[in-house]
């Protein structure tokens, strides 16, 4: 259950082990979007103090008690990171939500997720162990090779807001558990609970400078992060926007990034679906969990023409029967936005929508009963034309705009007229056409006969303008280690590539 009146702990910058002051001494507001009241504050960084933690993350790789571990011994870390996170559960998730406004009990089911990625990364950090030098067959005997998986170095993890302390993880899991050194930048309109795992990373002793906390704004914090010269790699998820100058400045150093960028992902439903309770409930979820604020939000509904008005007739149903309210409420299904900023450009998106032409079927607006907060009313816009900001633009609110189809050509084209391409989902009985779908669908992730569920196990990550590289599985232990190729020479016999000057 969420801890009544809980406040907000104060901290510092999470270097070497140890709980720092920014060097310039500067602070962000921390404001709940729930009420717009400030609640706390976190330290704002800047170059200086990413320098610190550049140097204090390389140290760790060069001390034994970090740079030497096996995977097993940083299994024992990773493990007790998850036991201490499932410990102060209901903490983390009431932080989670006055911090980012996400319903309560969506918060304790993202650090229900936490524990089990940092356990899931346990085992593969153990299962490296024997993976990490392989031999590799050649065609001659004087030679043998082997292939070596060594961690990266230092990598740079910058996190966004709508699932904070969860995006976070989906990094420093893998990027501990292949044994790289990290410096984390959480996104500054929440990063309460990341602050949070430095104090975790503190208690069960993580080597210093394994895990370095860094919050602060983009351009001061993330910036020099990813310009630093000593930091080896950039994972991000985030805006495309920003997605592009992290990859231009990550190219001036030659640097690898994995990029995360959002999308505007389809729901097709045809007019088979057994159960239409079924297929519109998924649909809510598809695009109204967590606020609307998820970067593979089917937020683009197609359903064939038979069934549309049917459909959405059931749909508003549901929609109207949605509570929403303070996240802290148990019942609430859908809490307020990140922030003033994100309020009004939802809201702008959806006027503009209006001035194009399409027509607001639900929402739209602020709920009545709520005066204060970043509250919009689940929205759901209808004749909507592909020429329109809001069939192409991520909206990142609850809001989801809706097209007919015939044919299932016209359906896969709606399906892919987007520069997004990080998920798509099907909703039909029949299973063939499911998966002519899946293939045809131009993105990282397809779901069938339902939309958003996400386990650590497989891959995530997307194609198109939603970025490139994949997160959580096995994936994502790759994006952090070197493979290193050793190549030894095993005749006694001289190479003879040139004339020898003496005859031996
Ligand atoms: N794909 C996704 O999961 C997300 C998409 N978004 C989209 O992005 C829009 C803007 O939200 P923002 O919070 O401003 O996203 P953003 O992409 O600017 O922020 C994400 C992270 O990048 C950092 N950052 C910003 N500028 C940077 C720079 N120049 N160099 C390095 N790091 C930098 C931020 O501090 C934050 O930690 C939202 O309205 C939404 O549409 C936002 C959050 C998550
Ligand atoms: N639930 C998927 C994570 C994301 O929206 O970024
Ligand atoms: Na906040």
């Amino acid at each position: 259950m969420a801890i009544p009146n809980m406040r907000i702990p104060s901290r510092q910058l999470f270097i070497d082990g140890e709980w720092r002051e920014p060097v310039k001494k500067n602070r962000l507001p921390v404001i709940n979007p729930a009420t717009e009241e400030i609640i706390g504050d976190i330290p704002a960084s800047t170059a200086e103090d990413v320098d610190i933690a550049v140097k204090a993350a390389r140290r760790a790789l060069g001390r034994n008690d970090w740079g030497s571990t096996t995977g097993a011994q940083r299994a024992k870390y990773l493990r007790a990171i998850a036991a201490k996170v499932l410990e102060k559960r209901p903490e983390l998730a009431t932080l989670e939500t006055i911090d980012n406004g996400k319903p309560w009990f969506e918060a304790a089911s993202d650090i229900d997720d936490v524990v089990a990625c940092f356990e899931y990364y346990a085992d593969l950090a153990e299962a490296l162990d024997s993976k990490s030098k392989t031999e590799v067959k050649l065609h001659l005997d004087s030679f043998k090779t082997h292939v070596y998986k060594e961690p990266l170095g230092v990598v740079g993890l910058i996190t966004p807001w709508n699932y904070p302390l969860l995006m976070t993880t989906w990094k420093v899991a893998p990027a501990l558990a292949a044994g790289c050194a990290a410096v984390l930048k959480p996104s500054e309109l929440a990063s309460i609970t990341s602050l949070e795992l430095g104090e975790i990373c503190r208690e069960v002793g993580l080597p210093p400078g394994a895990l370095n906390i860094l919050t602060g704004l983009g351009h001061e914090a993330g910036s020099p992060l990813v310009s630093h010269p000593d930091v080896d790699k950039i994972a991000f998820t985030g805006s495309g926007p920003t997605g592009i100058k992290i990859m231009t400045a990550a190219a001036q150093l030659v640097k690898p990034v994995t990029l995360e960028l959002g999308g505007k992902s389809p729901l097709v439903v045809f007019d088979d679906i057994p159960n239409i309770d079924i297929a519109v409930e998924w649909t809510l979820f598809g695009c109204f969990w967590t606020n609307g604020q998820i970067c593979s939000a089917t937020s683009r509904l197609i359903i064939q023409d038979t069934i549309a008005s049917q459909f959405l007739d059931r749909l508003l149903e549901w929609t109207k029967n949605i509570k929403i309210s303070d996240p802290l409420e148990e019942d609430c299904k859908l809490g307020p936005v990140i922030s003033r900023g994100q309020y009004e450009k939802v809201l702008k998106l959806i006027s503009t929508a209006k001035n194009e032409g399409a027509t607001i079927l639900y929402g739209g607006e602020r709920p009545q009963h709520l005066k204060k907060g970043y509250y919009i009313q689940p929205t759901i816009i209808t004749d909507v034309d592909t020429s329109m900001e809001i069939w192409k633009e991520e909206v990142f609110g609850p809001v989801l705009c809706v097209k007919t189809f015939k044919t299932e050509e016209e359906a896969i084209e709606l399906a892919n007229d987007t520069k997004y391409g990080l998920g798509a989902a099907i909703l039909s009985k029949d299973l063939e056409r499911c998966e002519r779908f899946t293939k045809a669908f131009q993105s990282g992730i397809v779901w069938i006969n339902c939309s958003q569920p996400c386990f650590w196990q497989p891959p995530w990550g997307g194609k198109k303008r939603s970025g490139f590289g994949r997160e959580l599985g096995e994936w994502s232990l790759e994006n952090y280690l070197n493979i290193k190729q050793v190549t030894q020479y095993v005749s006694d016999e001289p190479w003879a590539f040139y004339k020898s000057p003496s005859k031996l």
